[in-house]
């Protein structure tokens, strides 16, 4: 199968947990870091190295996109990937599948090619939004051919002259802090660097991933000036090239621990990093909220679910890639409980919000729709087949359903192959018990 590809759709029966989950799981690399390093890399006036890269559709289309334009990526060991730039030049194609880091961190880095690089994407990728990337480098001066219709989003051409005055930008990215940190990662390069502000009705989501890209520009030697709020000055200067490591990805971990909750059980995730700047790291608090127990143990993070859950109200602004495997995890339990500050995921993989909403009245759940998020006021175990709209968080939700629900089946599963191609067998072994934690301490 063409890894890079959008997949085949395939249908999957949700293990059905007969007993409390005991289990240990590895997780893959941060698909966040993982997309980042890349970037930066190709930017860098040297070569670097990427360890323990994620291998899945979203960091495998970067790898693409960014060979497309003429970086050497040697991907040919799955625990080292090695980066080698070159001049940026078009003109060339790039297929950015379903992945908002590829579709909004590539752009600016195709603009300092010395030629056209035209971008378009999965069916789907054409909805979302993209209007900030293209106003943003039409306002630094790069001159963008747009498609059918002149909407502002895939597809788009980037008529790229091989260099971008930058210097003041003024931004809306309520919709996604992605913008925030495309430009932020090219703005080394640009002839005057970049002094840029956020201004818009809404604050910018997922603002640890903003902190993420700050210290990621750093640690490659960027100038950076995040001291004021929503404004980052970044001087012009040279990338170095290193050795990046990358953590596991805790958005992609976090069902798992939601699954310790929903059945009462043990799960230890391996490698959690005691510190770091991933927004999936939110989850500890989250779980601590509801009533479980959360511990570091040797090697990893271990939650101890109570399946009891104590009626919350959470804002995940700044962690929304949670909402829908928690969404899940409510709507089969008993209590009330919302989600808000959320209103961006409707631009996702699918309108996250809309699709949960249908999803949980399915399995029979009794749930309100806010244009901002959701509450659940009482759960619902009722079989059927759970949709997922091509979105690996969908498909992550309708696991942790499943867990309760005898039954539950998947209309595809192979969307998962976004962020972790693997998922399905992980969350297989986990929940039949193939991966118990004997051994682990505590
Ligand atoms: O910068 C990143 O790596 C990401 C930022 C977030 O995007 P939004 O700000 O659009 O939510 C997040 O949801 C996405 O999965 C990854
Ligand atoms: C929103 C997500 O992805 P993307 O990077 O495509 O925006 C996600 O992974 O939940």
């Amino acid at each position: 199968m063409n890894a890079t590809a959008a997949p085949k759709k395939r249908r999957w029966a949700t293990p059905y947990a007969e007993a409390e989950l005991d289990a240990v799981v590895r997780v893959p690399g941060s698909k966040s870091m993982t997309a980042r390093a890349l970037i930066l890399a190709a930017l860098a006036s040297g070569p670097s190295t990427v360890r323990r890269p994620l291998i899945a559709r979203d960091t495998l289309l970067m790898v693409e996109g960014l060979r497309a334009i003429g970086v050497a990526v040697d991907t040919g060991d799955d625990d080292l990937w090695t980066v080698a730039p070159g001049p940026f030049k078009g003109p060339a194609e790039v297929d950015c599948g379903l992945a908002g880091t590829v579709m909004r961190f590539l752009p600016p880095v195709a603009a300092l090619a010395d030629g056209p690089v035209a971008f378009d994407g999965d069916p789907h990728a054409r909805e979302r939004p993209n209007d900030g990337v293209i106003l943003a480098l039409r306002d630094l001066g790069a001159e963008i051919a747009l498609g059918a219709g002149d909407r502002l989003a895939l597809p788009f051409t980037v008529n790229a002259t091989g260099a971008v005055k930058g210097g003041a930008l003024t931004v809306d990215a309520s919709k996604t802090s992605q913008l925030v940190s495309a430009l932020l990662m090219a703005a080394p390069r640009f002839e005057q660097g970049l002094d840029l502000r956020h201004v818009g009705d809404r604050p910018v989501p997922s603002r640890p991933y903003l902190d993420m890209v700050v210290q990621m520009l750093r640690q490659a030697g960027a100038d950076v000036d995040d001291s004021e709020p929503d404004r980052w000055r970044v001087a012009p200067g040279e990338l170095q090239g290193r050795e990046w490591v990358i953590e596991p990805d805790l958005q992609n971990a976090a069902p798992f621990l939601f699954a310790a909750v929903a059945t009462g059980g043990r799960v230890t995730v391996e490698g959690w990093p005691t510190e770091t700047t991933q927004a999936g790291d939110r989850v500890r608090d989250v779980i601590s909220r509801l009533g479980s127990r959360v511990e570091w143990s040797r090697g990893g993070l271990t939650v101890v679910g109570s399946p009891s859950l104590i009626p919350t109200e959470l804002d995940l602004a700044d962690a929304a890639e949670l909402t829908p495997s928690l969404a899940a995890l409510f709507g089969v339990n008993q209590g009330s409980f919302a989600i808000r500050g959320v209103a961006h995921i409707r631009g996702h993989e699918t309108d996250r919000i809309s699709a949960l909403v249908t999803e949980l009245r399915k399995i029979g759940a009794d749930v309100d729709e806010f244009d901002d998020g959701l509450r659940v006021n009482r759960g619902g175990h009722t079989a059927g087949t759970w949709a997922t709209y091509a979105d690996h968080r969908m498909a992550h939700a309708g696991a942790v359903a499943g867990l309760v629900i005898p039954g539950l089946v998947l209309d595809d599963v192979a969307c998962v192959s976004k962020t972790w191609p693997d998922f399905a067998e992980a969350w297989e072994d986990a929940v039949h018990g193939r991966t118990r934690s004997e051994g682990t301490e505590a």
